[in-house]
């Protein structure tokens, strides 16, 4: 053991001192000319890895200090007991109210993130106000995704659902001519037989009265009236447009006028213009080729007699279709017809062959 121990003694100090000479001994520590480290590589790393960040010192080191570092030996030199702090970043969201001068950048997050939520809505609130006070470049906001909306707390009601234009109230005034005004007489309204009924239905000699009033649907019957005012009369009592369906219905009305034939008339102008309901004659009225007698539907007639008398002995067919083209002519005046226009030569052909017979 006495030599033996004292050879392995020798034998290690004279190892360390080949490994490590006395020249490499730091003149800070040269109490402890040992590394604590047990490899050679690690060694070699700790030196490598200490000569970079020397040259990076805190600009809180003195200069001095720095070039006695790097003079000396840094292999042999124990690291120092506080390493250079860079300003690494920290995401820190609990951020203390006394970082509110970094609070100036909103702008800057904004401009970050793309979004399009307005900071300064959200900077008076309390969470929203720490978010925004964050580093620009590492503020919790620019990590989050690009928020596009509002938070929900945030967010605008719904829209109210589209207002439907509420269709405008017509005025209660259909295209009929058949419906009956206002009465102001108050005169009880003679009903409608069961005849009359009968005979309102649409017969098939064209003749008959329909129970509408209203015209076929023409082009010509869809353009507007020219004038808007009304020149619709008050009607005498008793004269409403169902009083005149119902005295169309009655059998041997005589509508065509007093002791007419049966069978039609061949009408030719020069006749029509003398039935002008002026001396004692009813008043004719021609339209679309036929002889109506419309004297007794004057007092029934909404425009009154003088109107309706301005188509007397001729043809009504342009006046009627620029006042009220939706009124059915025939289903009110059917029990009127007295005969079709001819021209005058066809009479006088006609005349030359009774004369022949
Ligand atoms: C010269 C021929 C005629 C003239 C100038 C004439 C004129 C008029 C006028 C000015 C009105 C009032 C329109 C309004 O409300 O502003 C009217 C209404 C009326 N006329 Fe005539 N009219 C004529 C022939 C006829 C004939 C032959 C009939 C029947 C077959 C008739 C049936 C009616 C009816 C039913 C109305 C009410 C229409 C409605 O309010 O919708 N008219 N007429």
């Amino acid at each position: 053991m006495g030599w033996v121990g004292v050879g392995a003694l020798i034998a290690t100090i004279a190892y360390v001192l080949y490994r490590y000479p006395p020249h490499t001994w730091s003149s800070e520590s040269p109490k402890s000319p040992i590394p604590p480290v047990s490899s050679d590589s690690k060694a070699d790393t700790v030196a490598a890895n200490k000569s970079e960040p020397t040259q990076k010192e805190s600009p809180t080191t003195p200069p001095s200090e720095i070039q006695s570092k790097s003079s000396t030996s840094p292999n042999a030199s124990i690291p120092p007991p506080s390493l250079p702090v860079l300003p690494v970043p920290t995401l820190n969201l609990e951020q203390d109210s006394d970082t509110k001068p970094v609070a100036t950048e909103p702008p800057v997050q904004q401009s970050m993130n793309g979004s399009t939520q307005p900071v300064a809505s959200t900077g008076r609130n309390g969470a929203a106000e720490r978010d925004s006070a964050q580093p620009s470049s590492f503020s919790a906001p620019s990590l989050q995704p690009p928020v596009t909306a509002p938070p929900s707390s945030l967010m605008p009601p719904p829209p109210p659902p589209m207002s439907r234009p509420r269709p405008t109230p017509q005025p209660n005034r259909a295209p009929s001519g058949g419906l009956a005004p206002p009465r102001v007489g108050g005169s009880p309204r003679t009903p409608l037989s069961p005849a009359a009924s009968a005979r309102l239905a649409p017969t098939s000699g064209g003749t008959g009265l329909s129970s509408s009033t209203l015209a076929p649907i023409t082009p010509g019957a869809l353009s507007l009236k020219k004038s808007s005012a009304s020149k619709r009369v008050i009607l005498e009592p008793g004269y409403s447009p169902l009083d005149w369906a119902a005295l169309a219905a009655k059998p041997n009305n005589q509508l065509r006028g007093v002791g007419m034939p049966p069978g039609l008339l061949r009408v030719p102008p020069s006749l029509l213009k003398t039935q002008n309901g002026r001396k004692g004659n009813d008043a004719w009225t021609s339209y679309q080729g036929k002889v109506y007698n419309i004297t007794p539907y004057l007092p029934y007639h909404p425009g009154g007699k003088g109107e309706l008398l301005r188509g007397a002995g001729k043809d009504s067919g342009k006046l009627f279709q620029e006042i009220h083209p939706w009124v059915n002519w025939d289903g009110i005046l059917g029990e009127c017809l007295v005969g079709i226009l001819v021209s005058e030569n066809d009479i006088q052909a006609e005349n030359t062959l009774d004369a022949m017979d």
